[in-house]
């Protein structure tokens, strides 16, 4: 469904991204871990066309959306990216917030847009808050209202950029209770984690960046608890020391 195919991004006089291949199938949650620094984020930013590769290409549904004649914004209704901080806008509410897009972008009309994002913010327990400005949240509520807000474009791909970094670890649960009943509808994701448990229990791959390159990928269980690659061996052993295994 995603084909990432030898993407390369250079910043300045560092290769970041050195001909990287993956394949994401549909309903597939894919986690992506490796050091800071490692091309996680530039990796997501590039699928979103955020960040403009230098060379290779990028195809969704077959179809090639790194290809310069692609509209970046119809790409990115079909691609969901939530980051690490929120970013809802505080002079919003969280139905405002919501609503946004699929009103200002996607010229829904104002009624569909609305119920169609209660109908998101019931279901994942936030309703009441609908009304509430993202200040009135708990970092988990505001960072679950951001997932809400990449849902209501139906994307066919939601990508998560260290979405319980910035998280009490309190609060990291209810995201991850989020994200768990997401993949159970089937929705495929590509998710950048420091969290290792966060990888182990939602993702069906792991894929363990390293010199630009996806060096190993796998079955959570093996990649996270029988590595084969010495520096992903090595990466493991620095979490396990910082106590984040
Ligand atoms: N716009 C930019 N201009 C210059 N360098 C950049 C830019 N964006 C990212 N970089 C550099 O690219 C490298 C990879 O950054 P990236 O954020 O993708 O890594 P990461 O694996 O997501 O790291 P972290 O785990 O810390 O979030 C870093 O060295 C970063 O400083």
């Amino acid at each position: 469904m995603l084909a990432i195919d030898k993407v390369r991004k250079v910043f300045g006089d560092h290769v970041i991204l050195d001909d990287l291949s993956l394949d994401v199938a549909e309903h597939e949650v894919v986690a992506l871990i490796g050091a800071s620094g490692s091309g996680k984020s530039t990796l997501l930013r590039c699928v979103n066309l955020l960040t403009e590769v230098d060379d290779g290409a990028i195809h969704l549904d077959g179809e090639e959306i790194t290809d310069p004649r692609a509209d970046p914004d119809l790409v990115r209704r079909r691609i969901g990216l939530v980051f690490q901080s929120y970013n809802l806008f505080p002079h919003m509410t969280v139905l405002e917030n919501i609503m946004l897009a699929p009103v200002r972008v996607h010229r829904r009309s104002s009624d569909e847009a609305r119920a169609q994002a209660m109908q998101w913010l019931d279901r994942v327990g936030l309703a009441e808050k609908a009304g509430a400005y993202p200040d009135r949240l708990s970092g988990g509520q505001q960072q679950r209202a951001a997932i809400v807000r990449a849902l209501v474009n139906s994307p066919r791909l939601l990508l998560l950029d260290e979405v319980t970094s910035a998280l009490d670890p309190e609060l990291v649960g209810e995201v991850l209770t989020m994200i768990r009943e997401l993949k159970s509808d089937g929705m495929t994701m590509v998710l950048a984690t420091h969290e290792m448990g966060f990888a182990k229990q939602v993702a069906d791959r792991v894929a363990f960046l390293d010199g630009g390159r996806v060096l190993e990928q796998g079955p959570p269980e093996q990649v996270l608890g029988d590595p084969v690659e010495p520096r992903t061996r090595q990466f493991l052993a620095r979490i396990i020391e910082a106590g984040r295994l």
